[in-house]
Parts: structure tokens; C-alpha cells; sequence
């Protein structure tokens, strides 16, 4: 295959990542300060996705609670992409619309924290969590791309939206991946200060 279509994929990852760093350091700080209030205050992170957005979900509580690049105490995070039995039982006997939004009327509480991440803000099922987040008086943490899609327009000035101006995809996903990582990042420096991390 011709290796200039795949140096493509790097260059424009890199670009995008740049210019994403400019626009969005802002709400991922302001994501960052909602996060650590809401655990410091004894509430929980619970997050979901679909596709690479279920593992970008996992990914994220897997650093919490295991950890991310310091050694610290386990932090309350739940992926609501990963129980297979709730996943399988929910689509089948509701919708597979309901699948986040029962597991947030289940699990959530006011306080928490939803990370809801669409790369075009449109999943039916990542929304309705959402709009389960909002009448639970959680807040909503959104990790969109695209123009933000119907997930965007749910947003209230409490929430934070994290928005990757880009039309592809897995672009769009590459860039969550930083922002989550910056986030775990930040989480740490909040708790620890600052230090390198190297
Ligand atoms: O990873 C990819 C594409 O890179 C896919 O699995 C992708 O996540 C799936 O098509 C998702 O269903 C897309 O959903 P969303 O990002 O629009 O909410
Ligand atoms: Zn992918």
C-alpha cells in the first residue's frame, strides 16, 4: 500500500490535535474543576459511548479507578458500556436507546457527573443519558465533534462541552483520546500539584 495515505492519517491527527489544543484547553479545564468538585464532594464520574466511544468510556474509568500515571487512591468511575447482561437486557426489552439512560436512572445521583461522548452528538442512546443526567441534577461533561449534534443543544451553562471542530470521525476520536488524558492528568494535579510526570 502506498505509505503516503498512511502518513496522511498521522499529519492530520497532528494538525488537528494542535489546533484542538488552542480551542478546547479551556472547557477541558473547566471539565477538569467540575470533575474534582464532584469527587472530592463523594460523587462519582459515570461515563458511555458507543463504538471507539465505549472504549474511549472503559478507558477513562479504568483510569480512575485503577490509576493514570500516579500512584493514588482509586477514584469512583463506572463505565456504562461495558456490563454485556444490562447492555443485552435493555436493548431487548426496551430499546437500545434505553441502555445508558436506565443504567443513569439506576446509578446516578445529584452531584455526579455524566461524561457522555458522541463524535457527532447524535447517538440516540448517549442523548437520552443525557437528558437522565439533567432531570437527576447531575452535570453533563460532553465530548462531541462535528457541530455537536442534538447532545450539544441539551447542554445548560452548568455543563461542560468539550467540542472537536472536525467532520471525520476517528479524527475526532483520536482527539477525546487527549482530552480524556488531560483530564486524568489534571485530576492528579488538583489532588497532588504540580510535578513531572515523566
Ligand atoms: O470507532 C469508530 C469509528 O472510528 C466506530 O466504532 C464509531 O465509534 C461508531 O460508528 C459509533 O456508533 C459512532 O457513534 P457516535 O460517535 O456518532 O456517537
Ligand atoms: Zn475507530
Amino acid at each position: 500500500m502506498n505509505t503516503q495515505r498512511i502518513l496522511a492519517h498521522f499529519q492530520e491527527s497532528a494538525e488537528l490535535k494542535l489546533k484542538s489544543g488552542q480551542l478546547l484547553a479551556q472547557p477541558i479545564s473547566q471539565a477538569i474543576e467540575l470533575m474534582f468538585n464532584a469527587l472530592s464532594n463523594g460523587n462519582k464520574i459515570l461515563a458511555c459511548g458507543n463504538g471507539g466511544s465505549a472504549g474511549d468510556a472503559q478507558h477513562f474509568a479504568a483510569e480512575l479507578v485503577g490509576r493514570f500515571e500516579r500512584e493514588r487512591f482509586p477514584l469512583p468511575a463506572i463505565s456504562l458500556s461495558t456490563d454485556t447482561s444490562i447492555i443485552t437486557a435493555v436493548g431487548n426489552d426496551y430499546s437500545f436507546n434505553e441502555i445508558f439512560s436506565k443504567q443513569v436512572q439506576a446509578l446516578g445521583q445529584a452531584g455526579d457527573i455524566l461524561l457522555a461522548i458522541s463524535t457527532s452528538g447524535n447517538s440516540g442512546n448517549v442523548v437520552a443519558a443525557v437528558e437522565a443526567a439533567l432531570e437527576r441534577e447531575m452535570r453533563v461533561v460532553a465530548l462531541t465533534g462535528k457541530d455537536g449534534g442534538k447532545l450539544g443543544k441539551l447542554l445548560t451553562e452548568a455543563d461542560v462541552h468539550i467540542n472537536v471542530q472536525h467532520s471525520r470521525t476517528a479524527r475526532i476520536q483520536e482527539v477525546h483520546l487527549v482530552a480524556i488524558h488531560s483530564i486524568c492528568d489534571g485530576i492528579d494535579v488538583a489532588l497532588f500539584g504540580e510535578e513531572d510526570a515523566s
